[in-house]
């Protein structure tokens, strides 16, 4: 584990909601389907839309990707996205040449350039070819991209702006590459037809598009609007913005530069990745101020969600991190990673369930209410593990509770992909209270590894988890409504064969990257065909 120290009966089917465009009207969202039917993947197949649509060139565009560095969600849907729609596409990824890029042993070729703008400083284009042929562009800097810490600071977990102090510059100078790299003002020997950018760090890329007159089409993934990249209306000039864009309607949220709103406002379509949380984010419940301008995007039709997948590598009968491989039925190689978790974590042998937390430890993710629970858990019989980093006060509460209830809580305050995989596989339950979720990747790793997953009924959440099916959804963020939900997965514990048909149930459930596929390669020849046509969206 590093160097860290280790204390210590709903079924709908939830498929049907891929890829929907969320429109409101007068105040009622209305669903109106990209994707027909239920089975996206094979419908896409069976339409043979692919040969219809001719493979496309897209730049895909990231602050993190898990081939060099991770944070959290953002990192493996950046690297098992796009390689979802290489099949399809010409999909190739731009992404900073952090520390961690040159330390990955692959050959970086410089093949482009992009000139300075105002106090972003030039650069050179690296390229790396993976194994796979997956191309990665690096965005070669060292002054802005080769330091010791995280992409976005020091501290660990989070997309926050409040990270390091030159934040704005090191990601405008990504948004401006993009441009650069689509307007084919890069030197690069090839050009995309379309930009994906994710989240705040890219939400430049189509501004500056817009402010220079190049009509490039774009999609805007909001993987958590949170976190938006606000910064002081001084730097507007350091960054080249163009005075007049600081207005309502374009980059000026409530007297500051947003870098998340820019994206919104001037991409051709926002996507985020959940049905649930593309209506969600139209309210003020969950908007972050943007709620306004996201049901306007919604009224015309320029906001959808489309659900995030998990690849190939997430499967127990092959996975060589656990202790045990193992598939649904096949529960005794389960009990032997429980064993290595219990072990591990130092808590003692026991017949109870086993709860477990892998998370950024952030206030997003409900771990107050989970540790509130944790005396009644352990009371009942149950056992908890947390593996995760955050908010300093939250690990210190984690770690008074793994010093109250020693050999029934253990904690692991850092970063480790071989362990969670362990703990997925060795759990038998994984709570995720998330007062919002966009969508999600924990839950359905845990599902795919037979760990049922007690989640609020939200966003992506609410979409991938079948209460009483696959898992166990609770109504409200509060006390009363978890721990409701925490006693149904004690009952069904308890009911070995119900509890072993709710296993098999998550196990087989279908949440490949496949399904992405159809709805994203609609929209890309949507957008495509659109500025073929010359007719540009409002922004
Ligand atoms: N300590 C630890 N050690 C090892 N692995 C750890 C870990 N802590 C977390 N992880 C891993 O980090 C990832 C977390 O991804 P999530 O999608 O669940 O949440 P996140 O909030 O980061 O992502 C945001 O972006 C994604 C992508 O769109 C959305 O699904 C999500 O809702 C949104 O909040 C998982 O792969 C998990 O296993």
């Amino acid at each position: 584990m590093g160097n860290v120290a280790l204390r210590g009966i709903n079924t709908e089917t939830k498929n049907d909601r891929v890829g929907r465009e969320v429109s409101s009207a007068s105040g009622t969202s209305i669903l109106k389907d990209y994707v027909s039917g239920s089975d996206n993947d094979s419908s896409f197949r069976r339409s043979n839309e692919s040969q219809h649509f001719p493979s496309q060139s897209i730049l895909f565009v990231t602050s993190e990707v898990a081939d060099f560095v991770k944070v959290g969600g953002l990192g493996d849907v950046s690297s098992a996205l796009p390689r979802a729609l290489a099949a399809h596409h010409d999909v190739r990824i731009l992404v900073p040449a952090y520390r961690e890029v040159w330390q990955s042993g692959h050959h970086v070729r410089i093949v482009g350039h992009v000139p300075a703008h105002a106090e972003l400083p030039a650069c050179d284009i690296g390229e790396i070819i993976c194994s796979d042929g997956l191309v990665f562009y690096v965005l070669i800097c060292a002054e802005l991209y080769e330091r010791e810490g995280g992409p976005y600071g020091t501290g660990p977990g989070g997309y926050g702006s409040n990270g390091w102090d030159d934040n704005d510059i090191r990601f405008a100078r990504l948004s401006l590459a993009a441009a650069e790299i689509a307007s084919g003002n890069a030197g690069l020997d090839w050009k995309p037809r379309l930009l994906h950018l994710n989240d705040w760090g890219c939400g430049l890329a189509p501004a500056f598009l817009h402010w220079r007159g190049q009509h490039v089409p774009s999609v805007f993934t909001i993987h958590n609007l949170a976190y938006q990249g606000l910064f002081d209306a001084s730097r507007l000039e350091p960054l080249g913005i163009p005075p007049d864009a600081f207005h309502i309607e374009g980059v000026e949220y409530y007297g500051k530069l947003s870098f998340m709103k820019a994206g919104i406002v001037y991409a051709s379509h926002v996507t985020t990745v959940s049905a649930t949380y593309a209506q969600e984010i139209t309210t003020p419940e969950f908007g972050c101020g943007l709620d306004g301008l996201l049901r306007c995007k919604a009224e015309q039709g320029r906001l959808s969600g489309i659900p995030n997948g998990i690849d190939d590598s997430w499967d127990p009968r092959t996975d060589a991190h656990l202790v045990q491989a193992f598939s649904a039925n096949d529960w005794r190689g389960k009990r032997a990673n429980a064993e290595y978790v219990r072990h591990r974590f130092g808590l003692v042998p026991s017949s109870g369930p086993l709860f477990a937390m892998v998370s950024r430890m952030v206030h997003q993710k409900g771990v107050d209410l989970v540790i509130e629970a944790a005396p009644s858990i352990v009371q009942a019989g149950g056992q908890l593990v947390f593996i995760g980093s955050g908010e300093p006060r939250v690990e210190a509460e984690l770690d008074r509770l793994a010093e109250r209830f020693p050999g029934a809580v253990g904690v692991f305050t850092g970063y480790d992909e071989e362990e969670a995989r362990c703990i997925y596989a060795g759990s038998d339950f994984l709570l995720m209270p998330s007062r919002f979720e966009p969508c999600g990747l924990s839950q359905m790793y845990a599902q795919r590894f037979g760990s049922l997953p007690i989640a609020h009924r939200t966003g992506g959440l609410a979409d991938t988890i079948e209460h009483g099916v696959t898992g166990f959804l609770f109504d409200e963020v509060n006390q009363g409504s978890f721990m409701q939900a925490v006693q149904q997965s004690f009952s069904a514990y308890h009911a070995t064969e119900l509890f072993y048909a709710m296993r098999r149930a998550a196990m087989t459930g279908r949440y490949h990257w496949r399904q992405s596929i159809a709805p994203y390669t609609r929209l890309y020849r949507k957008l495509i065909e659109e500025a073929h046509h010359e007719v540009q969206p409002a922004g």
